[in-house]
């Protein structure tokens, strides 16, 4: 016993603190995505046992131009109970503080012991960008070979991480509303990035969209999207914020990761009037077809689900890690 880390697993012990850089240094979307896929379709199959996840309830910090999101998620079965509180800004365009900052506790589901705190924003990044990676594997043509990536902050940088290594691009674009964001973006990754002028010229010809932006007014355009394209829109995560324009949303068939969260928070699907078709979930659990040959939308909100198998996953990795040593 001498050596392993059991205190850390019993009730009333301080609880694991695990940041940023450790997380990022044990989740890998190999391990994380096929927990995600596995979640989602939990989710849909809205079996209380798989798991309880209620609509994120949000306080506005209006003083801030932020608000803050509780995240809490129960898996009986699974055995993971845990909470996210995300706080998110429309900030200006001067400031240097973060659009994203959140905090994981990962609980004991019987004794209601914290077991862990850790960094939120490695987590958010990752399970938001796996997520659509899913939709992408799922909803994009077979043989899509054109990404256009559009704003170039955390998420682009995410998407761009999950998007190369898990599937085959042959070319990447990317768009941002100031050039030098770009710019910079490209010489921060490894692979060869083409900057684009103008969303049209990033999104033309483009197989697969991602809109990772913090605009509150559409930005992507119908017209320009090649039909039969597959766009993974994770921005505009308020009821009075868009992306997308109507002509796309009404367009495309609409997925969502959660029905109740886009009727609730997207402006997207809100204001253009259109019906969510499917969840992710649905299509993984092969309820409702995936119409690859269409145009598709995947209007991401982000669910406490998600960030419970990323924050139990980190955990895992953390003791493997811990009793090893
Ligand atoms: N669906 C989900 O699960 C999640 C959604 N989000 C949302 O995704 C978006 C991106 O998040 P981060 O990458 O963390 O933010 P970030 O601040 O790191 O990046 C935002 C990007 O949007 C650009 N931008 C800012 N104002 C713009 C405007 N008016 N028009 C076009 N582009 C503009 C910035 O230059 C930057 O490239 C945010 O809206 C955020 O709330 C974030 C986390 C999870
Ligand atoms: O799911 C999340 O986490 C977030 N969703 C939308 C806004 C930022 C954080």
């Amino acid at each position: 016993i001498s050596g392993k880390p059991v205190i850390f697993t019993m009730a009333g012990a301080p609880p694991v603190i695990i940041w940023e850089r450790e997380v990022e240094s044990l989740l890998h979307y190999k391990e994380l995505i096929p927990r995600l896929e596995e979640a989602l379709g939990k989710f849909s199959s809205r079996d209380s046992v798989e798991v309880i996840q209620p609509v994120r309830s949000t306080v506005p910090l209006q003083k801030h131009n932020g608000f803050l999101g509780l995240m809490p998620t129960y898996m009986e079965n699974d055995g993971v109970l845990s909470t996210k509180l995300v706080c998110f800004y429309n900030r200006g365009a001067g400031s240097t503080l973060p659009s994203v900052s959140a905090t994981v506790l990962l609980l004991d589901p019987e004794s209601g012991h914290m077991k862990a705190v850790m960094d939120g924003e490695a987590i958010t990044s990752m399970r938001t960008a796996g997520a659509s990676e899913i939709s992408a594997k799922l909803l994009m043509r077979p043989g899509a070979e054109v990404l256009a990536i559009l704003g170039t902050g955390q998420q682009a940088l995410s998407h761009y991480n999950a998007f190369t290594e898990m599937l085959s691009f042959k070319e990447v674009r990317v768009w941002n509303h100031r050039r030098e964001g770009a710019e910079k973006f490209c010489r921060s990754v490894s692979g060869p990035v083409t900057v684009c002028g103008s969303v049209e010229e990033a999104v033309r010809g483009a197989d697969v969209i991602v809109t990772v932006t913090r605009s509150t007014e559409p930005v992507l355009c119908g017209r320009w999207v090649k039909p039969g394209a597959h766009v993974a829109a994770v921005g505009a995560c308020r009821p009075d914020w868009r992306e997308l324009d109507d002509s796309l949303m009404k367009e495309a068939v609409v997925y969502a990761d959660s029905r109740e969260g886009a009727m609730a928070e997207s402006g997207d699907v809100i204001l253009s009037g259109v019906e969510v078709f499917a969840e992710l979930g649905d299509v993984i659990n092969g309820i409702k077809p995936a119409y690859r040959e269409k145009t598709t939308v995947f209007k991401s909100l982000g669910m406490g689900v998600e960030d419970a198998v990323a924050a139990n996953l980190v955990y895992e990795q953390w003791k493997a890690k811990a009793y090893k040593l």
